[in-house]
């Protein structure tokens, strides 16, 4: 694979991390990459190994010299351009203990080695043309996976699903761009209408796969940052009862006191494989309390920014009027029975004290959770910075195809591929690379 043009660079000095979990363990595993790891390597464990293959080798801080022993390792060597960064680096297997840690860095630091920043790894394997930006996204997003439909989500375009997409795109809008400037080029009168046809439906197949890809009901973004459900409802209703047996914990305070919950609580849980935060909010009603007045304004909040919003309410109370996006839902059947609609929108029934109902609420909650992230097709983009560039292509490519004149379609067609170039890295990405580097873990 080449490397990224525009961000050719020379040689990168050598850096390490600790590419394991901090504190004792039975491996510590050390990496190090960059321009002369084969002399560091050598003054740290003798002749370097063979490429690739674990060898195990006595580490010391001059190996020449078998000067001050350091620890006995695993070292495995991988030379450049076939190694995780494209550049010479090798890994050292030590044993986890935080003495021995600290000093083979310290003999690290010694042979010229800085410590890492965070994601400079990856950083260096993205400027080396090993992955591409979006498959570098992949790599973080895998690291902070706790879910299996972000592991799946995150391993597609680690793997490099999203940036076969946009590649793909971008292949065909530069075979358009060519033909387009060849059209330029044809005298008038002997320019076959058919081709200025074909290639006006091409932009527009390309710009109807966009605006598909565009409206993909936000499943990718949804899948990785997580869902938010909240549970909003009349105080007494039940609300931190539920929370509580959602998270199977005591999270919220329950008590028969009205104005129990006056702020938000979180609790991140995992349904049917998705990430689902549910948030409990405080009881809605008129109030004259300042501190509960603000937790009502918080629920209210909530109940606009929530990708789904549980109305919860007591049987044995005056019925509260629907919330239009909401799910009613009325607790305590064992006082009274629940209405069977309320506002002609059905009502789910549940006793929290009896557990009647529990199990097909829960059904229903898992439900919505699959039907917010499921879909076919492509690969759904994964971040608003995907979203912001497919939405600038579409753009160009609207206003290229609204265009008379093919001398002025060539500029918008630019823009569009321009647009394209940034979602994988290809063009105008120095301004955001740290930000999404930044987010990495050192040792990544
Ligand atoms: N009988 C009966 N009582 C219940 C049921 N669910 C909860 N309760 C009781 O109702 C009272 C209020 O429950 P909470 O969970 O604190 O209600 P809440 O909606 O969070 O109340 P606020 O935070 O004050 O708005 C507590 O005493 C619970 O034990 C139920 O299904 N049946
Ligand atoms: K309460
Ligand atoms: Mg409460």
């Amino acid at each position: 694979m080449p490397s990224n043009a525009s961000l050719q660079h020379h040689a990168l000095p050598p850096v390490f991390a600790l590419a394991t979990g901090s504190g004792r363990g039975a491996i510590a595993i050390i990496r190090v990459s960059g321009a002369g790891s084969d002399t560091i390597l050598h003054t740290l464990a003798g002749r370097l190994p063979f490429p690739r293959r674990a060898s195990f080798r006595k580490l010391w801080r001059n190996a020449a010299l078998h000067e001050d022993h350091l620890d006995d390792a695993v070292v495995i060597w991988s030379p450049g351009p076939n190694s995780y960064t494209g550049e010479d680096s090798f890994e050292l297997h030590l044993h986890a203990g935080p003495a021995i840690i600290s000093a083979v860095a310290d003999a690290l630091v010694e042979t010229g080695a800085r410590p890492a920043e965070p994601g400079e790894f990856t950083r260096r394997a993205f400027m080396h043309g090993r992955v591409d930006l979006t498959e570098a996204e992949g790599i973080a997003d895998l690291i902070e996976a706790e879910t299996e439909t972000q592991r799946k989500q995150a391993l597609a375009q680690a793997d490099g699903a999203l940036g076969s997409l946009y590649k793909n795109w971008a292949t065909r809008l530069r075979s358009v761009l060519a033909q387009q400037e060849a059209l330029i080029d044809f005298p008038d009168e002997e320019l076959p209408p058919e081709v200025e046809h074909a290639l006006l439906a091409e932009i527009a197949t390309l710009n109807t796969e966009i605006r598909h890809h565009l409206a993909d009901g936000e499943r990718g973004e949804r899948i990785r940052r997580g869902l938010v459900f909240s549970i909003v409802g009349p105080p007494n209703a039940g609300k931190s009862s539920l929370l509580n047996l959602l998270a199977e914990r005591d999270a919220a305070i329950v008590s028969p006191i009205a104005g129990t919950t006056r702020d938000t609580i979180e609790i991140a849980t995992i349904l049917a494989g998705v990430k689902v935060t549910f948030v409990d909010t405080a009881g809605l009603r008129e109030t004259s309390d300042p501190i509960e007045a603000e937790g009502v304004r918080r629920a209210m909040f909530h109940v606009e920014h929530s990708d789904f919003v549980l109305q919860l309410f007591p049987s044995d109370q005056p019925y509260p009027t629907v919330i239009p996006q909401a799910l009613p839902v009325c607790n305590k059947t064992d006082l009274a029975p629940a209405p069977a609609t309320l506002d002609q929108h059905p009502v789910l029934g549940i006793s929290l004290q009896n557990g009647d109902g529990v199990a097909e609420l829960r059904k229903t909650l898992e439900r919505e959770a699959l039907k917010l992230t499921q879909g076919s097709g492509p690969p759904p983009l994964t971040r608003a910075r995907h979203r912001a560039a497919a939405e600038a292509a579409s753009t160009s490519l609207e206003a290229a195809l609204s265009m008379d004149w093919p001398e002025m379609r060539g500029e918008e067609l630019r823009l569009a591929m321009r647009a394209l170039g940034r979602l994988t890295g290809e063009v105008g990405v120095e301004d955001i690379l740290d930000t999404i580097f930044g987010q990495f873990c050192i040792g990544k």
